[in-house]
């Protein structure tokens, strides 16, 4: 039935997609023919149609007039007319509630076009913009002299008329006066003054759109099209949703642009140097920290290097140089894993960097590094006074029974026997009556090089405590090289210290465990080469002793 009117149909859902259209359709516009199909979306139809009628130079701004077409199919409430292949067509737009939108185009008959209608009346005005009922935008039709002469509901609402009646014959400035009625505090006076100046300036020089404030922080934009016989349509939609939205755009964009200076501040203040790396493999921040913990050029940071050159700049540089082989075969194969991890390792000038790594949500990594040189020393010194003897620089008690427990439990196929030699001055304590306590340290300190001279490389020698010496004697171990290393013992300690113009002596008492089988304890072995040197002591010191088992 549609096909045989001369009226060109084509329906749209609320969506702007094609629902149905007739074959008129077709011969005004036969680009669409074999391509229009349910569901298409208007901007696709629109499309087309401008690639058949732009001309070349034109078709830059294809897909802004398609955008604009779109938004005008949207918004159009009165007909225009234009001309496509030679035809002059009258297109007009027409809301369907609860369906969409149907467009139609005729073709322009000028002799028709000619006896426009003058001036409606209210009355008859009421009947020919009926149609504008349906629209959910507020539309009020004015006279030149600017009385509305006509208005829907929806107008109605959004100046607060209880019914639209109450908006004939006010001009827009009445009615934007009458919203506002009441008592207004301090900032409602001040928008609805600047209301009032937008509404005289704009409506002077009528053309571009405008939006005036409301009351309870709502916004309406006035968008002005001259009509027929004098006429003026205004469309007021209600854009307070859209101005709440650029507002809190607004704020975030603020806040973005104070969080990242705040960002850029905290980075460059930062004690410890930051890399970040986009999910492009792109380095986007590296605070001066890292450039300097690295010695990475700022010109090469500031090029948006990818992380891959910034390896390879550092490769090129032996950067990895001291690292371990594990550490230089996961740098080799990109320096990154998909979880936080974290290691340490020294730079060529000696430096110790911690290094710690986070994956980034969607992509990349944010690393960090500290240079943790001192603190890394500080611990070494720290260990270091933990397992030994201030004065002696021996290992003390606790290391070397550690030490022991090691000999004992080697690798399986490892043990070779050892023994344990404890070792116990005699007659020191006359030294520190006779000349002083820092004549016994010097004496203390002495023994312990003595010590260490008898001992072969591989061997231990601990400080027990007070004048008690141990040594772990390893590596094929027997009774008879046991003996024969304390016997060296014996008289290297026994020959004279000097010590600050004193010559004293010294002796010492040796006992001996020797461990023969493997998994022997440790303590036991202790006491066992313990119990021989008092032994040694009660047999009239300057003697070893063996522990027999
Ligand atoms: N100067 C000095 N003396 C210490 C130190 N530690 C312990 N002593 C002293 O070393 C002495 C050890 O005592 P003893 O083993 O009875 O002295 P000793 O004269 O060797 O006696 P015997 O072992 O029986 O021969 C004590 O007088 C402690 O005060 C130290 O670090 N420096």
């Amino acid at each position: 039935m549609l096909d045989g009117l001369e009226l060109a149909l084509c329906v749209f859902d609320e969506a702007d997609r094609a629902l149905l259209w007739n074959r008129t359709f077709l011969r005004f516009f036969p680009e669409h023919e074999g391509h229009v199909h349910v569901g298409e979306p208007y901007a696709d139809n629109l499309r087309r149609f401008y690639r058949a009628r732009l001309r070349p130079e034109e078709m830059g701004a294809l897909e802004r007039f398609v955008a604009e077409g779109v938004l005008r199919h949207r918004g159009q409430q009165r007909p225009f007319v234009f001309k496509h292949r030679g035809v002059e067509l009258r297109a007009a737009s027409l809301p369907l509630p609860g369906i969409g939108r149907a467009r139609m185009w005729k073709v322009e008959n000028r002799a028709e076009a000619a006896s426009v209608a003058p001036a409606p009346s209210l009355v008859d005005g009421a009947e020919r913009f009926r149609w504008l009922d349906h629209v959910a935008d507020g539309v009020a039709i004015t006279h030149p002299d600017g009385s509305i002469v006509w208005a829907n509901d929806s107008f109605a609402d959004l100046y607060g008329f209880a019914q639209r009646a109450a908006a004939i014959g006010l001009t827009f400035v009445d009615v934007y006066r009458s919203a506002w009625q009441g008592d207004l505090d301090a900032d409602e006076e001040r928008l609805y003054a600047s209301g009032l100046e937008v509404l005289g300036e704009h409506l002077r020089y009528a053309g571009a759109p405008f939006e005036v404030p409301l009351p309870r922080e709502r916004w309406s934009r006035v968008v002005e099209q001259s009509g027929p016989d004098g006429l003026r349509f205004f469309t007021h939609l209600d854009v307070t949703t859209m101005k709440h939205q650029q507002e809190l755009l607004r704020i975030a964009e603020q806040r973005a642009r104070e969080s990242a200076a705040l960002l850029e501040l905290t980075l460059e203040r930062m004690e410890q140097g930051v890399i970040m790396v986009n999910a492009d493999g792109v380095v986007e921040v590296c605070n001066p920290q890292a450039m300097a913990l690295l010695d990475l050029p700022e010109a090469l940071m500031k090029s948006r290097p990818s992380f891959e050159q910034v390896i390879a700049y550092q490769w090129a540089r032996d950067e990895f140089a001291p690292a371990s082989e594990d550490l230089k075969a996961f740098i080799r194969a990109g320096g990154v894993l998909d979880r936080p991890h974290a290691y340490e390792r020294q730079r060529p000038d000696g430096r110790v960097l911690e290094v710690r790594s986070v994956p980034i949500h969607g992509g990349g990594i944010l690393r960090t590094y500290m240079d943790v040189t001192q603190r890394r020393r500080s611990e070494e010194r720290i260990q270091h006074m933990a397992r030994h003897d201030g004065l002696t620089t021996l290992i003390n008690r606790e290391a070397f029974l550690e030490r022991l427990a090691e000999a004992a439990r080697p690798p399986a196929g490892a043990f070779h026997g050892f023994a344990v030699l404890f070792i116990d001055l005699d007659g020191f304590k006359p030294i520190n009556d006779q000349h002083g306590h820092h004549v016994g340290d010097k004496v203390l300190t002495m023994v312990a090089s003595r010590l260490r001279a008898a001992a072969r490389e591989g061997d231990v020698v601990g400080r027990m405590g007070g004048d008690e010496f141990a040594v772990l004697q390893r590596g094929a171990c027997t009774r008879a090289n046991a003996l024969g290393l304390a016997q060296r013992i014996l008289e290297s300690v026994r020959q004279d210290i000097e010590v600050e113009s004193h010559r004293v002596r010294v002796s010492a008492s040796i006992g001996i465990a020797v461990a023969a089988e493997p998994g022997c304890d440790p303590d036991t072995l202790l006491r066992q080469a313990d119990a021989a040197m008092y032994t040694a002591k009660a047999r009239g010191r300057n003697q070893v002793q063996l522990h027999e088992s």
